[in-house]
């Protein structure tokens, strides 16, 4: 059993039985915590299992549980970012957000609820999807408590298409939604890694119309990622960040299962690094979606998820540490 943070008011870390006991025992995420174990956290990793979104194959609402397999193997620090994610902040899993799977509507409601729940305390979300339906849903809730929010969204889709099949609410147009909800700040939108046929040349038109700019997969190749990442940190300077990653930023050898794959994406290397170098931005929430285990082989998809989610989390966690030490300093 954890010891409790009510009772001890120091965050709860993974558990160290041992060196290398990683595979025993329930699955959570870097086997830290679960929420109820806790009682409160700074940090929420929250699982999603839907995916009825999706406009080719099916399997992301396995993508959670996968990630959270996939991250057993995560130790206490992170030398790229020079942290311990889990140590001087409360990190917990808070379980799964359930969503109706023949009713995409009230799936939406659902998630949103859900988020909103989690956020109300104070947490930062770190959301293991599902498909991409489920961003809009946080992002609403992200922006009723920040205002609205820059985007970092790594894809190799743009995912700001109008409708499918009359649809407005699917893994293809959740940016357009948010949009046009005015939940983002439009001042501050990129699209990273885009890639792969469109249904028209005006789908970019169109995106450009609606505030993002594009940093393709191939710019990532040209430019390299320090230049990437000092644009995009101009892009969005101080503003609350949130970051939606959609494993298919990924080429399909680094990220087989997925549900819509398409060929000359990132390496993991480079998404990890490219990550690794918004260490300074405002953070306050992100998700990482459509990881599909059905067609993944010897967890190559989930691994990189989970690292990805890892370095995720440990941008959340150094800027919340770093607050608290500053509130420290001052009242001193
Ligand atoms: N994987 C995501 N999120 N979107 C893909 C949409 C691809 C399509 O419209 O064909
Ligand atoms: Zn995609
Ligand atoms: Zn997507």
């Amino acid at each position: 059993m954890t010891a409790s943070n009510r009772e001890t008011a120091m965050p709860v870390p993974p558990q160290e039985t041992d060196r290398t006991l990683h595979f025993a025992g329930p699955a959570t995420f870097g086997r830290v915590p679960r929420l109820d174990e806790v009682g409160t956290t700074d940090i929420a990793v929250v699982g999603v299992p839907f995916d009825a979104g999706v406009s080719y194959r099916p399997g992301a609402r396995f993508g959670g549980n996968a990630i959270r397999e996939a991250s057993r193997q995560l130790r206490p620090y992170n030398p790229a970012q020079d942290a311990y994610p889990f140590h001087y902040v409360q990190v917990a899993d808070a379980g799964d957000i359930s969503a109706n799977p023949h009713n995409i509507n009230e799936a939406v409601e659902s998630v949103e609820a859900g988020a909103d729940e989690l956020l109300s305390t104070g947490a930062r979300l770190m959301t293991l999807g599902g498909d991409h339906t489920i961003a809009l849903p946080i992002l609403r809730s992200v922006a009723r408590r920040h205002g609205p929010v820059a985007l970092l969204h790594f894809d190799a889709h743009l995912d700001t298409w109008d409708s499918y099949f009359g649809a407005e609410y699917t893994h293809g147009t959740p940016f357009r939604r948010a949009v046009e909800e005015g939940i983002l700040d439009t001042s501050a939108l990129c699209h990273v890694g885009t890639r792969g046929s469109l249904y028209s040349k005006e789908d970019l038109d169109e995106d450009t119309k609606l505030g993002f700019g594009i940093i393709t997969s191939a710019d990532v190749l040209r430019r390299g990622v320090d230049e990437v990442v000092q644009q995009l940190k101009e892009r969005i300077g101080e503003r609350p960040l949130y970051i939606s990653v959609d494993i298919d930023v990924l080429d399909p050898a680094h990220a087989p299962g997925t549900g819509t794959p398409e060929a000359g994406g990132l390496t993991s290397r480079e998404l990890l690094e490219i990550v690794r170098g918004l260490a300074d931005c405002h953070l306050v929430s992100a998700d990482l979606v459509e990881v599909a285990p059905a067609y993944d082989h010897a967890e190559i998809t989930s691994v990189a998820a989970s690292h990805t989610a890892y370095e995720l989390v440990t941008l959340m966690s150094r800027q919340i540490a770093f607050f608290r030490w500053l509130e420290e300093q001052n009242r001193l």
